[in-house]
């Protein structure tokens, strides 16, 4: 991304602004994927951030339009009068219909909604062009990012993100950058990408490193967030061994780590230790009902282990531990052959494809979006309280119900075939998330349709970029 023009607007810059009410990012270059040696100058999509009052600059028709087009999408504040001193009030727009804003006020993890899809939704990849000739990549060289806030030296924390490079990792690590703070990324990319977050790289307030968390690992931190494990029941299943010693040894490592450098430790952990559950809701009181020896044991074994570890070292060691509970959670980013319901169902309706329920529809699940799960991962590391919380979306749908939604959103006359139901698939899931409210201020505030809305999107851009 080349913002060099952020430096030479006038007034208003975006970095150095601390209210952004008057700023446009616009994006005024070609919109042409393809590209030839003859066009290599005119790489599309950079984006230049225009004073807002040299709009009517430009009397070039063209370049007219494609600032129109693209003051639609990147105006983080047409919109919204937001200003990073937002209050949780101003998370909605005025007539509270749109979501304009995510995060809390409390902890400081406000952050304009365009900001992020900035990075999660572009109309166009920002950093890859695809010759669909020779069928090679252009990859671009960032030179510049997204504007972080600017925080003294005592609020600036160091966080450890492991999984960073992820479906949820990747969207904390978003939240946690242009929160200001500085992020280091530990990812094996099993399941994460570098894509994810290739937007931050050689950002001064960022790393990735390529580590297993299954080996030992020793930073200097002062609040780790402990995501690493793959989540989706096909990839944990895919190589169960190394499923357990992830969540055990991984586990360990990072609490080892926490001690050493006296870090809070934040465990994701998950909605699977409550395994088939007998009660319904399920509070964080509720002890679970897993099969120890079958085929997602390795999953919810590991992450009960997990649980106990991370407990047993808060009493033996006095580790500042956390623990959030996470319920069945979906968005922009999900591997589109992860293998879970949601991005299942999306891809087979963007392709026509017939939508494959397992058994007969009638198990239910409760979806909530990522930005919701990210708040209150966030909020419930910085508050003090160290039981395990459940973060989901108590809207509960039968897998059925929640086949004919996406054939709705996708607007797609695909059929539904059954298939059979996975061994232990638990029959209903619905999260008591009255702790969560009581505790963190926190309840999901994206309706699960319009986070669909939003990752439907996702797929199909990146459809239509071939990157899938
Ligand atoms: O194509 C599909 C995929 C899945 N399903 C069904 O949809 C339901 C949800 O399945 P998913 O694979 O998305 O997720 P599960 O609820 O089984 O597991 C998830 O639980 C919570 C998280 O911690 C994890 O992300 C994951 O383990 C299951 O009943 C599954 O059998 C389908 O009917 N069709």
């Amino acid at each position: 991304m080349d913002w060099n023009a952020i430096a030479s607007s006038k007034g208003n810059s975006i970095l150095s602004s601390t209210n952004t009410n008057d700023t446009n990012i616009k994006n005024s270059s070609e919109n042409n994927n393809s590209i030839n040696s003859n066009n290599i100058e005119n790489i599309p999509n950079i984006p230049k951030i225009l004073d807002s009052n040299n709009n009517d600059d430009d009397n070039d028709n063209n370049n007219k339009e494609s600032k129109i087009e693209n003051t639609n999408e990147h105006n983080f504040q047409k919109n919204c009068r937001f200003s990073w001193n937002s209050t949780d009030e101003q998370i909605f727009s005025e007539d509270e219909k749109t979501i304009i804003a995510v995060g809390h006020s409390c902890v400081k993890s406000v952050v304009p909604l365009e900001l992020l899809r900035y990075v999660y939704l572009p109309t166009k990849p920002h950093n890859r062009l695809l010759d669909s000739n020779t069928m090679t990549i252009f990859y671009l060289h960032q030179k510049s990012f997204l504007p972080v806030k600017s925080l003294s030296q005592k609020e600036k924390k160091r966080i450890l993100v492991t999984g960073g490079a992820g479906f949820v990792g990747s969207h904390l690590v978003d939240r946690l950058m242009l929160m200001g703070h500085e992020v280091i990324v530990l990812d094996n990319f099993f399941t994460g990408r570098k894509n994810n977050v290739s937007h931050w790289m050689n950002h001064p307030n960022f790393e990735l490193i390529r580590h297993d968390v299954v080996d030992p690992f020793l930073i200097e931190v002062d609040q780790i967030y402990h995501l690493a494990c793959p989540a989706s029941p096909p990839h944990y299943q895919y190589n169960p061994i190394k499923t357990v010693k992830t969540s055990v040894m991984g586990t360990i490592n990072m609490l080892g780590l926490a001690k050493r450098v006296k870090a809070r430790f934040l465990l994701t952990s998950t909605s699977e230790v409550y395994g088939d559950p007998e009660e319904h809701p399920q509070a964080e009181t509720y002890w679970g009902h897993v099969n120890p020896i079958g085929p997602r044991a390795c999953y919810d074994e590991g992450k009960r282990v997990a649980e106990t570890l991370t407990y047993s070292y808060m009493h033996q060691d006095d580790v500042d531990v956390r623990v959030a509970r996470i319920f069945n959670t979906f968005g922009p980013r999900m591997n589109e052959n992860d293998g879970r319901v949601v991005s299942n169902f999306i891809m087979q309706a963007l392709k026509g494809e017939d939508l494959t329920i397992y058994g007969d529809g009638s198990q239910t699940r409760s979806f909530q979006y990522v930005h919701d799960l990210v708040d209150g991962l966030i909020l419930l590391m910085n508050k003090d309280y160290t039981e395990p919380i459940n973060l989901g979306n108590p809207d509960e749908y039968t897998i059925r119900e929640f086949a004919e939604l996406i054939r709705n959103e996708v607007n797609c006359s695909c059929n539904i075939k059954t298939l059979p139901a996975p061994t232990d698939d638990p029959k209903k899931r619905k999260p008591d998330i009255t702790r969560a409210e009581q505790i963190l201020g926190w309840k999901p505030r994206w309706p699960v349709k319009q986070g669909i809305g939003e990752t439907v999107k996702y797929f199909q851009i990146q459809m239509e970029a071939d990157l899938l």
